[in-house]
């Protein structure tokens, strides 16, 4: 079954700080989606927000119509695992035993299983997990629990890269075989988005983009060649970054190419490139991430 989570022009604000400010997008389907944005963004607010784990003060999050904030058949259907510190004196067993009994869809076989494929001890409290290790437990009961809406904030960020590497590929094998709706918030730009089929990007507490990754991407460009010719083809156009090579120049922009103007590049000797995700979030977000 495919769910509709709508986020409509959310805000929060800590004492005067607004860390989100009119973020406004939906997201239907079983989709893998990531949630990019830098230090600071306010992607662990938004999460938190569409958990329900926290209120927003302006604007609304409904999952399938219903508002998500205490809302205990709505809140269930989302999942949100993060690295955050948890009991230290739970051992994994339990953490298992405490998750299934909250979680309707929760798997136990395919937990198990992931707990050997994770190299994690049931017998080990908390406080004897690596950080790696406590990260992978958070995938486990994320992934096992199989919720409607799973959530993953930056839990990869302490798992080493052939551990992360286990992750995503469970994420698309999970995705093929119980499709759902994941949210998953990273830095790790250029190591992740070949999961994603949709990308929310923020930026101070702002929604920047919201599209499919094949669309954002496509819309990327790179226009190198000689700097008149360049400047001239660019005009108009949202401009992300600018290089001067002697007199050649390289722009990044943003936004669709028709054919015409691809046949005119070509005519005055421009070449046209792609520009990964990363690259865009970068120079989206003004600088070196
Ligand atoms: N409970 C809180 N009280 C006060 N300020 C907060 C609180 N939680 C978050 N903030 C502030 O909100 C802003 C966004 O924080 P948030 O954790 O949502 O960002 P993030 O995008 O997840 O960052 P990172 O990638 O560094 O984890 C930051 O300026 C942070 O200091």
């Amino acid at each position: 079954m495919s769910h509709k989570l709508e986020i409509k022009r959310v805000s929060k604000s800590f004492k005067k700080h607004e860390v989100i400010n009119e973020i406004d997008f939906n997201v239907e389907g079983n989709k893998i989606v990531g949630l990019i944005g830098r230090n600071g963004a306010g992607k662990t607010t938004l999460l938190s927000l569409i958990a329900g784990l926290k209120q927003s003060d302006q604007g609304e999050i409904t999952l399938d119509g219903e508002p998500i904030f205490e809302n205990q058949s709505r809140m269930q259907q989302v999942m949100f695992l993060s690295d955050s510190q948890r009991d230290q004196s739970l051992k994994v067993r339990e953490m298992l035993d405490m998750t299934e009994t909250f979680r309707p869809n929760f798997d136990r076989i395919y937990a198990d299983e992931l707990i050997k494929t994770f190299n994690l001890s049931t017998k080990k409290s908390m406080s004897e997990l690596s950080k790696g290790m406590r990260s992978a437990l958070q995938v486990v009961l994320g992934l096992a629990s199989r919720a409607p809406i799973t959530i993953f904030d930056e839990v990869y960020t302490g798992m080493d890269a052939p551990t992360r590497k286990k992750f995503y590929n469970e994420v698309l094998d999970e995705q093929a075989e119980h499709p759902r709706m994941f949210i998953l918030s990273t830095h790790l730009v250029s190591e992740m988005d070949y999961l994603f089929d949709e990308i929310v990007m923020i930026h101070q507490g702002k929604l920047l983009l919201h599209d499919e990754y094949e669309a954002m991407t496509l819309k990327g460009q790179t226009v190198i060649g000689e700097a008149n010719a360049v400047d001239q083809f660019v005009s108009g156009k949202k401009v992300l970054n600018e290089q001067r090579l002697g007199p050649t120049k390289s722009v990044t922009i943003y936004g669709e190419l028709s054919e015409e103007e691809r046949q005119k590049a070509k005519k005055q000797e421009l070449e046209i490139g792609n520009v990964s995700l990363q690259d865009l979030f970068i120079h989206l977000t003004g600088g070196e991430a």
